[in-house]
C-alpha cells in the first residue's frame, strides 16, 4: 500500500457554519493571522498595516476531532481589510485601501506532530478553538489528500462547489511545492498539479476559464484542468470565486526562463527554442480566438488604449519617481498608437483595424514549460496579478503577449553576467519569425502596437520591481531608457 493510501482519510460530510460561528471562529483567529499573514509569500498587501478581518464563508472540510490527535480541515474566505500605506513611510510606492478576499486552508489539531512543525501557526486562545493548534494544512500529506479526494466526488459542500472533467486517481502521495509563487500548488503522485488559488474575486478566473475553452479546442499547448473547485452562493455572491484548479503535472519539465539563463550561462544559443515558443504562442492564440469572441478596435478604440497606456505611465511615474525623466520620451510612442488608428502614424499602419482577443496577458519565460521531449506548453493564465479581473478579462491585441516575451528575453540577458544584448536580440528576432510562422502575421508589422505594447509592459515592470524586488528595478528601467530614445 502506498504511503498516501494508508495515512488517506475518506472525507467525512464536513459542513459550512453559520455566519455567527464563522465571524467569532475568524475574530479568534485574527491575532494570529495578524502575525502570520504578511509572512507568506502570496499575500499581495505586504508592507501596509492590516487593519482587520472579516469573515466570508468558512466551511469545515473535515471537522476537529472532539478528542484525540486526529486533524481537523478548515476552509476560510476571509476579507483582509488594509490602510493605505501612509505618506510618511510610503516608499517605495502608495497603495490605496484594500479589502482583498483570500483563501485559507487550516489545518486544527490538539497537537502538532514534529513533521509538521515549519506548518504552525500557533496556537488560538479564544473562541471555538481555544487550546487548538492552527498550522497551514497543505504541509500536511493527510490534509492535502482529503482535498484531492473532495475533488475526486463532485458536489456541494455549502459555499463550496467541486468539479471535474475526468476521473481522478486516489492515494496519490501530495507534496507541496515550495517556489516563489504567487499562489500555492500541490503536486500529486507527479501526475497532477493542484492550484490554490490565494487572493480570490468574484467572476470567472482566467486560469481556469481559458485552459477549459483551449481544451475545447484541443490546444494541447497548456494542460487541460482535470477539475476544479469554486465558492457560490452567499460566499460568493452572485458570481463565483474560483478558488483552486486541478491540472495534469508536466513531469520533469523545466521553464523557460532557467532554461534560457542555463543556456546565456553556457554561452550556447537559443534562437531554437525561441523559434518554437513563437509557434506554441500562436497556436494558443489561434485556438483561443477560435474558441471566444473577437472584436475590431477601430481608430476611438485604438485611442482609448492609447490613453490607458498613457495613464498608467503617469500614475507609474507618480508612485516611482526614478521613472520621470523618461516619461516625455515614453509619451512619444502612445500618442504615436493613438494617431495609428486614423492613418497618421507614419509607419504604413494606414486606418489600421486591429482584432482583439483573449490573450495570456502575462505571458514570459517563467510561464513556459518544456518537456523532456522538448515540446513548449504555457501555464498561469491568471493575467498580471495587480490588474482588476474585469480588465484581465478584457479582449485585447494578441501582441500583448507577443510584447510580454519580448521583454522576458530583454529581462534574461540583463540577468546574465555580461549583459548580452545581441543575444536578447536573436532570441526576439527569432520568437517573432516563430510566430509569424504559425499566425500567418509578423508581429512586427505593426510595429507601432508592438512598441506600445512592450513600452507598457516595461512600466508595467517598473512598478512590479518597485514593489517586489527592488533590487530587480534596474533591469526595466534599462529598457525604459531604451524605449524612451535614450541609450543606456
Ligand atoms: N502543469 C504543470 N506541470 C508542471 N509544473 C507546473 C505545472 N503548472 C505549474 N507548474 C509549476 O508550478 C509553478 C507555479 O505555477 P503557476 O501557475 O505559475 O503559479 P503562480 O500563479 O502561483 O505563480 C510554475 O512555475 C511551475 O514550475
Ligand atoms: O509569474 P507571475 O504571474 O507572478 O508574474 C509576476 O512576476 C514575474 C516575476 O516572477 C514578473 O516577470 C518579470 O520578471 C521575469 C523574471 O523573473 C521576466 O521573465 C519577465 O519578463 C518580467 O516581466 C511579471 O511581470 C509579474 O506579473
Amino acid at each position: 500500500m502506498s504511503k498516501a493510501a494508508s495515512t488517506r482519510s475518506s472525507p467525512r460530510p464536513g459542513a459550512a457554519l453559520p455566519p455567527a460561528t464563522a465571524a467569532t471562529l475568524v475574530a479568534s483567529l485574527a491575532p494570529l493571522l495578524h502575525e502570520w499573514l504578511p509572512r507568506q509569500r502570496w499575500f499581495a498587501g505586504k508592507g501596509r498595516p492590516i487593519t482587520g478581518f472579516a469573515a466570508v464563508t468558512a466551511t469545515e472540510l473535515m471537522p476537529p476531532a472532539a478528542s484525540g490527535p486526529g486533524p481537523g480541515l478548515l476552509h476560510l474566505l476571509v476579507r483582509v481589510e488594509q490602510r493605505a500605506t501612509p505618506d510618511l513611510d510610503a516608499p517605495p510606492v502608495p497603495v490605496p485601501p484594500t479589502d482583498d478576499c483570500y483563501q485559507l486552508l487550516l489545518g486544527v489539531r490538539s497537537t502538532l506532530p514534529p513533521h509538521l512543525t515549519a506548518a504552525r501557526i500557533g496556537i488560538v486562545d479564544t473562541g471555538p478553538l481555544t487550546g487548538r493548534v492552527v498550522y497551514e494544512a497543505l504541509h500536511d500529506p493527510r490534509l492535502a489528500d482529503l482535498l484531492l479526494e473532495r475533488l475526486r466526488s463532485p458536489g456541494a459542500l455549502g459555499p463550496l462547489r467541486f468539479d471535474r472533467a475526468v476521473e481522478i486517481r486516489s492515494g496519490l502521495v501530495p507534496r507541496l511545492l515550495g517556489g516563489e509563487q504567487s499562489n500555492s500548488s500541490v503536486v500529486y503522485g507527479e501526475e497532477y498539479i493542484l492550484k490554490i488559488l490565494r487572493r480570490v474575486f468574484p467572476g470567472a478566473n482566467p486560469d481556469l476559464e481559458l485552459p477549459l475553452a483551449l481544451a475545447g479546442q484541443g490546444c494541447r499547448r497548456v494542460p487541460s484542468p482535470v477539475a476544479w473547485f469554486e465558492a457560490v452562493g452567499d460566499g460568493g455572491g452572485r458570481e463565483p470565486l474560483t478558488l483552486g484548479v486541478l491540472q495534469p503535472y508536466l513531469q520533469n519539465s523545466e521553464d523557460g526562463w532557467q532554461l534560457a539563463l542555463r543556456t546565456l550561462a553556457a554561452g550556447g544559443d537559443f534562437t531554437d527554442e525561441a523559434r518554437a515558443l513563437g509557434r506554441a504562442t500562436a497556436e494558443v492564440h489561434l485556438a483561443l480566438a477560435a474558441a471566444l469572441p473577437t472584436v475590431s478596435l477601430g481608430p476611438r478604440q485604438t485611442a482609448h488604449l492609447a490613453e490607458a497606456m498613457s495613464g498608467r505611465l503617469d500614475a507609474t511615474a507618480q508612485a516611482v519617481p526614478a521613472l520621470v525623466p523618461y516619461v516625455a520620451g515614453l509619451r512619444t510612442t502612445f500618442d504615436a498608437l493613438a494617431r495609428s488608428g486614423s492613418g497618421a502614424a507614419g509607419d504604413g499602419s494606414v486606418g489600421r483595424i486591429t482584432r482583439a482577443q483573449r490573450v495570456h496577458g502575462d505571458l514570459h519565460l517563467g510561464q513556459t514549460l518544456r518537456t523532456p521531449d522538448g515540446e513548449w506548453s504555457l501555464i498561469d493564465f491568471e493575467g498580471e496579478p495587480a490588474r482588476p479581473l474585469t480588465e484581465r478579462r478584457r479582449s485585447q491585441p494578441a501582441v500583448r503577449d507577443v510584447a510580454g516575451m519580448l521583454r522576458s528575453f530583454d529581462y534574461a540577458a540583463r540577468f546574465h553576467e555580461p549583459w548580452s544584448p545581441e543575444w536578447a536580440e536573436r532570441c526576439r528576432s527569432a520568437y517573432c519569425d516563430g510566430y509569424a510562422e504559425g499566425t500567418g502575421t509578423d508581429p512586427r508589422e505593426n510595429g507601432t502596437l508592438l512598441r506600445a505594447y512592450e513600452t507598457d509592459k516595461a512600466v508595467y515592470e517598473v512598478l512590479y520591481e518597485a514593489r517586489n524586488r527592488p533590487d530587480w528595478l534596474p533591469v526595466p528601467m534599462a529598457a525604459i531608457q531604451r524605449l524612451a530614445g535614450r541609450r543606456p
